[in-house]
């Protein structure tokens, strides 16, 4: 039976940065995936993702280029020719990752790991490697990086809606398609369907999209979605979904029914878990989460460890993911863990235009006991002057009263997720308005209006 220091299940974002970082370290590691290399960021989600994104921006692009003097014909849009291109990418990416790892030394099982007991995992067939042999290994130390998968409501007729694993292989683009839930896959794939053409409805329960974001942000987002051709079905329930003849029906609570061809269900995600065994360690699960201590991923069980989407710690991120794979194995080995800033982990929403955040939304900083000066600015973006697009730009700092110091910048506009990067520096650094103040803008950008913001919008204490 072989044995290892270290044994990683799952190869997603959090499991090759901890296997590859503790490998070059020196120890004895292996690790096992079931499904794809690189996990869903690389398969399933960033990734692809992002690509559907760039390809849903040119119509718009070939829309607005006659006002600055273009003549373009537009030819249509080929989603087989996209979905063809971004799988050769996606094909490479693994290839980098199994690479990655065969040279730092890490052995690699294809095949589902459960436990068999706190020390001991049987590695069996999966998808991915459907004529495996069963085998048997021993590990001091098991990280758990299994990640999570999409859930699907269980409504009547639940079986006929895709949710966004299927999204990234459908034979043809949906003509019309139903989008219910309004959190980071729900606005993304609205957006990403609206710029292909697709005639999109977008359903969602709550009176505004993107909970947990800064609430005056999204008030502007919803702003900027008025300008767009989405139909937009807030505040009700989805209800049951029919076959017909040409497509489904939706049923919403309202009593509306949306004829569509597609219905994606982007209402949240749960850990893998099912097939692990976790119990067998002696590990209970909470709320279906392997529950863990943020500060160093340690389960109740000794030697055993989680990290990433599994554990539902704060964000459910790539970045992070990776961020707690690195400190694992950097404290797994004995030495001192790198510093990372969870708190200040910036987020964006690929939509077009994007929505980014760093910090404290206002809301939290009030429930943090900070009085408040509060920084906005809305304006037409200069490159929308020429072409009449409509939606504004809309920018905010939030900043405690007392100290200066800048606890949230927002944004929602072009490169919004781009610029809040830098910013994220800034926040991280806990630098002041007077530090903003005294930098000076680069012209003309958007991003410049961050330094320039001089006229209080409002106060607010906590
Ligand atoms: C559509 C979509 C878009 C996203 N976009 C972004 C984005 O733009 N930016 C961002 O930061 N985040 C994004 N995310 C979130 C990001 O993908 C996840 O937070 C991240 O991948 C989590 O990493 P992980 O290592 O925890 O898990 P994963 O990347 O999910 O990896 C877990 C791996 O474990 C494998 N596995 C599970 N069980 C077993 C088992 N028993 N044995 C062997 N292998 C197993 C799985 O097959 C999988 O490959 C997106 C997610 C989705 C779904
Ligand atoms: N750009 C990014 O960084 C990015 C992109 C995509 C996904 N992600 C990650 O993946 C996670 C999952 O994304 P998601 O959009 O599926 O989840 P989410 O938690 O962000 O949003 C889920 C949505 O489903 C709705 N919903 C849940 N249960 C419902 C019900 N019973 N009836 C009606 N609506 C219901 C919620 O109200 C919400 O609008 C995100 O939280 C994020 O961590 C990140």
């Amino acid at each position: 039976m072989q044995e290892f220091d270290l044994f990683v299940i799952g190869a997603g974002s959090g499991g090759v940065r901890c296997a590859r970082i503790a490998a070059q370290n020196g120890a004895r590691v292996a690790i096992a995936e079931r499904r794809h290399w690189g996990g869903t960021c690389v398969n399933l989600g960033c990734v692809p993702k992002k690509l559907m994104v760039y390809a849903s921006e040119y119509g718009r692009e070939a829309e607005d280029a006659p006002a600055y003097g273009w003549d373009i014909a537009a030819k249509g849009y080929d989603w087989q020719h996209l979905i063809k291109a971004k799988d050769r990418e996606i094909e490479r990416l693994n290839g980098i990752y199994v690479s990655m790892l065969e040279k730092a030394g890490v052995q690699l099982f294809t095949g589902n790991a459960s436990f068999v007991d706190a020390n001991t995992l049987e590695i069996s067939s999966s998808d991915l490697a459907p004529n495996a042999e069963k085998q048997i290994v021993r590990a001091k130390n098991i990280v758990i990086a299994t990640g999570s998968s999409p859930t699907r409501l269980s409504i009547p007729g639940a079986e006929h809606a895709i949710v966004s694993d299927d999204i990234f292989h459908l034979a043809e683009q949906p003509k019309r398609i139903s989008i219910i839930g309004s959190g980071y896959i729900g606005v993304e794939f609205a957006g990403i369907f609206s710029g292909l053409g697709s005639k999109v409805d977008w359903v969602y329960r709550q009176d505004l999209p993107l909970r947990g974001f800064d609430e005056e942000l999204r008030k502007h987002f919803t702003e900027v979605v008025s300008h767009s051709e989405i139909n937009v079905h807030a505040s009700t329930h989805p209800q049951k979904i029919e076959k017909i003849e040409n497509g489904y029906e939706l049923f919403l609570e309202n009593g509306k029914v949306i004829e569509t061809d597609c219905v994606l269900m982007a209402t949240g995600r749960h850990p893998n878990v099912q097939s692990l065994h976790v119990e067998r360690a002696g590990i209970a699960l909470k709320d279906g989460y392997v529950p863990t201590c943020l500060e160093d991923a340690k389960t109740s069980v000794k030697g055993i460890y989680a990290i990433g989407d599994v554990t539902d710690n704060l964000f459910n991120l790539t970045p992070t993911a990776i961020a707690e794979g690195h400190l694992l194995a950097e404290r797994l080995l004995g030495e001192e863990g790198r510093e990372w800033s969870f708190e200040t982990t910036p987020k964006a929403v690929f939509f077009t235009p994007p929505v980014a955040s760093v910090g404290m939304s206002e809301e939290e900083a009030i429930k943090h006991h900070h009085n408040l000066d509060i920084y906005t600015s809305s304006f037409t973006p200069l490159r929308q002057t020429l072409s009449g697009r409509k939606g504004k730009a809309f920018m905010k700092l939030v900043v405690d009263t007392q100290s200066q110091v800048v606890l949230g910048v927002h944004m929602i506009g072009t490169d919004a997720a781009e610029i809040i990067q830098g910013f994220a520096v800034a926040v991280t650094a806990g630098l002041t308005k007077r530090d903003f103040d005294r930098t000076i803008g680069l012209h003309p950008t958007s991003a410049e209006e961050f330094v320039t913001m001089r006229t209080l919008t409002r106060q607010r204490n906590a």
